[in-house]
């Protein structure tokens, strides 16, 4: 189909994937194909994995390229920028393009800073001219550059670049043929700072992004792989055809030591996994637990089924894919291409108004000008932002973070709240029996567990089953009750044996069902206190006895909310528990604000009320149980949800850590900032500089230096974040 409809040109595109793809061996992680220059950083953040396994013979491809097209494309295009070293034709052809490239651009340097040079030699007409061709010479390397390197969807529009190099010859050029030789000499001295300061831009912004290009690199390397389709011969017991052409809801079978190529759900097996590409942990999976592609299996063999597939994958969607890429997408790294491309020509045109107004003459109008633009329109400007952003979906992937588009990483990082449905992401949610007491002396606790577990044998609601669980571990018979009703978030009715009202739950069900709790108020506070979940059962609408539960933190609940109020988020705590018990668990993990005996009904509400008090709210919790808080958040975190369908949760993670799912939202927090700095670097001495010149106070070749000044220290800032990380 695909070559019906593109003909010749996609059998080339296909020769060239499948070059980049047999450098691979298709399902091992292997050292060799590393890029040989990828820092000790990188590799300690995917650490080898040890497997056994013979590579298999490279993929044979018949059929649809659109698993592999897109991602072999991606390659190419990383590899462009990134200095990949891996043998094969086609990189090294485009290794060769980026060595020209470089080349241009130390040329370019070369010219510009004759140009500005050979002021020395006085101005004399000759001179001038030839410094006009040096800075010419100059211009029209990094035009060269511009046409032989290919553009990244994160690059603005290579015009936008050019125009002050070109409109500051042109001037130098107008300014020759005047009378006025110093007049000249200086438009000369502008061109050649503005094809100085262009190229050296351009590198800068080269080796900012350096680190980043590779890592996206190495993993679309790693992706690029086929898929197996069980065959389902008795004989054969681990046939299995290789399938590049995997579609959702296709069966996968994934052997051990293999790296699942696509993302998909149990649907047989139970499986150790590294969960996610450089996870160091390996975790159980079972029928009906997502995997994404990329994770590796441990032990065991997986089948699956197919969730999403080739750009659509987690670990794909917004590093990978050019139309979804976050670096491109998200607002700031678009408002900082759009900065170079639009408000730039913008601040030039009040440049020239404010030279107008002074009464400067004409040369000298257009010089301020071209200075301002030139300040404004710098590559590091234009993409340091996406490299702060890229580094933020890097460093969230390596920890199983999947944000499912640019908006959503962008709405992470102005969190301002975060609820937790508490229990699974910071309890435990197997509660313990830890008090079982009579009251009123009418029943022995024992009667009144085997009352309690005989109304909740049929929910499953973590009390019930700690209820039962309880009960069973004592050998108490459960009583037989009958006419079971659930009050969910409330806890349950029903009619003992003996044929009397009996009543399981908290206070709010005792309080409906006109049960009086006052003889027992003082103890229920008192192991509220602690943290108990306190049930109580009523008999014949008397209050009978009370059972006290007590849930553990989940491992990680602390660092988790320490995660938060670093980057200035506030945890909020949302349960159904009574108000005490949820204060005592707030104290113990520091969260100040808690929002008790919310109904499971009611979480979504509580939810958009936070949002209309004018907070921005992510909520953290488990699809299925927590959906209805989830669904109203404006940013919601699904524990290990990554890779399953629907994926209608702005962020999934592989993992089932609340650590993890705090990250999130601290990450994009971080890198959200760390762009804004990383603009302002660049961005406020290029103003600066822009202002002073427009006003006529300095030259005008002053502010294509304070904007070159601004973009080191932008890069130096980006790359320093680089190293830490
Ligand atoms: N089956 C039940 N039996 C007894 N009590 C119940 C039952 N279901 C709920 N309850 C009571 O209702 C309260 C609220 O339950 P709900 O399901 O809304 O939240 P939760 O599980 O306590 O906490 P979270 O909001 O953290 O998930 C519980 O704390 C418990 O006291
Ligand atoms: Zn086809």
């Amino acid at each position: 189909m695909f070559r019906e409809r593109e003909g010749r040109a996609s059998d080339d595109r296909l020769r060239e994937g499948r070059a980049s793809l047999d450098r691979v061996s298709p399902t091992r992680i292997d050292l060799a194909t590393r890029p040989a220059d990828l820092d000790a950083a990188i590799r300690d953040a995917y650490p080898p994995v040890a497997l056994d396994q013979s590579p298999p013979e490279p993929p044979a491809i018949d059929d649809d390229r659109a698993l592999l097209e897109p991602l072999g494309q991606t390659i190419l295009d990383a590899g462009s920028s990134s200095a990949l070293h891996l043998g094969d034709d086609h990189q090294r052809h485009e290794a060769e393009t980026r060595d020209v490239g470089a080349l241009l651009l130390v040329l370019a340097i070369v010219a510009g800073a004759l140009a500005v040079a050979l002021a020395l030699a006085g101005d004399a007409t000759i001179v001038i001219g030839a410094r006009i061709v040096l800075a010419a010479v100059g211009a029209g390397m990094l035009v060269g550059r511009a046409a032989t390197t290919p553009r990244e969807s994160t690059d603005p529009h290579p015009a936008a670049l050019l125009a002050p190099v070109l409109g500051g010859l042109l001037i130098a050029a107008w300014a020759l043929l005047g009378q006025d030789r110093a007049l000249a000499a200086e438009a000369a001295s502008l061109a050649g700072v503005i094809a100085t300061a262009s190229a050296i831009s351009a590198w800068l912004i080269e080796s900012a992004r350096h680190r980043i290009a590779a890592e996206r690199a190495w993993i679309a390397t790693v992706l690029s792989i086929p898929g197996r389709r069980p065959v389902d011969d008795p004989g054969a017991e681990s046939a299995r055809e290789e399938a590049w052409d995997l579609r959702p809801g296709e069966q996968v079978q994934v052997e051990p030591g293999e790296v699942v190529p696509v993302d998909l759900t149990v649907t047989s097996g139970d499986v150790e996994v590294l969960p996610w590409l450089g996870a160091t942990t390996p975790v159980r999976r079972r029928a009906g637990d997502p995997i994404i592609a990329g994770a590796t299996v441990v032990r065991g063999r997986l089948r699956g089924a197919c969730t999403w597939t080739g750009m659509d994958r987690a670990v794909a969607r917004v590093l990978l894919d050019p139309r979804r890429r976050a670096d491109a997408l998200a607002p700031i790294a678009g408002a900082s291409r759009a900065l170079t491309e639009r408000w730039a020509f913008a601040a030039a045109a009040i440049g020239a108004l404010s030279a107008f107004v002074a009464g400067r003459p004409p040369v000298e109008i257009a010089m301020a000008t071209v200075a301002v633009l030139a300040a404004l329109t710098t590559a590091v400007a234009a993409s340091i932002t996406s490299v702060h952003v890229a580094r933020g979906i890097l460093l969230a992937l390596r920890r199983g973070i999947v944000y499912k588009s640019a908006d959503a990483w962008d709405r992470a990082g102005r969190v301002t709240v975060s609820v937790f449905c508490a229990r699974g992401t910071l309890l435990l949610g197997e509660p313990e029996l830890a008090e079982l007491e009579a009251i009123g002396g009418k029943l022995d606790p024992e009667s009144i567990l085997a009352l309690a577990a005989g109304a909740e044998r049929t929910e499953e609601h973590p009390v019930a089953t700690a209820i039962v669980r309880a009960a069973r571990g004592r050998s108490v018979r459960l009583d037989g009750v009958r006419n079971l009703s659930s009050f969910p978030g409330l806890g349950v009715t029903a009619v003992t044996s003996a044929g009397e009202e009996l009543c399981v739950g908290n206070r709010a069900l005792l309080l409906e069902q006109r049960v009086s709790i006052a003889a027992a108020e003082e103890r229920i506070a008192e192991l509220e206190a602690l943290g108990r979940t306190v049930v109580l059962i009523a008999v014949g609408s008397r209050l009978a006895g009370l059972i006290g539960l007590q849930d553990g933190l989940r491992p990680g609940a602390r660092a988790a909310i320490q995660h938060l109020l670093d980057a200035q988020i506030e945890p909020v705590l949302m349960s159904g528990d009574a108000r005490e018990t949820c204060e005592a668990i707030g104290r113990s993990l520091d969260i100040d604000h808690i929002r008790p005996e919310v109904l499971p009904a009611h979480r979504g509400a509580e939810v958009r009320r936070l949002i209309d008090a004018g907070m921005s709210v992510g909520v953290l919790g488990h699809a299925g149980a927590d959906d209805a808080a989830l669904g109203a958040a404006d940013v919601s975190v699904a524990l290990g949800a990554a890779g399953s369908t629907p994926g209608d949760f702005a962020i999934t993670l592989a993992s089932d850590d609340v650590r993890d799912a705090a990250l999130s939202l601290a990450l994009a927090h971080r890198t959200r900032l760390e762009a804004r700095t990383g603009l302002s670097l660049s961005v406020v001495p290029a103003l600066v500089g822009a202002a002073v010149v427009a006003v006529g106070l300095l030259p005008p070749s002053y502010a294509p230096i304070a904007a070159l000044l601004g973009g080191i220290v932008a890069v130096i800032h980006a790359r320093a974040l680089d190293a830490k990380s």
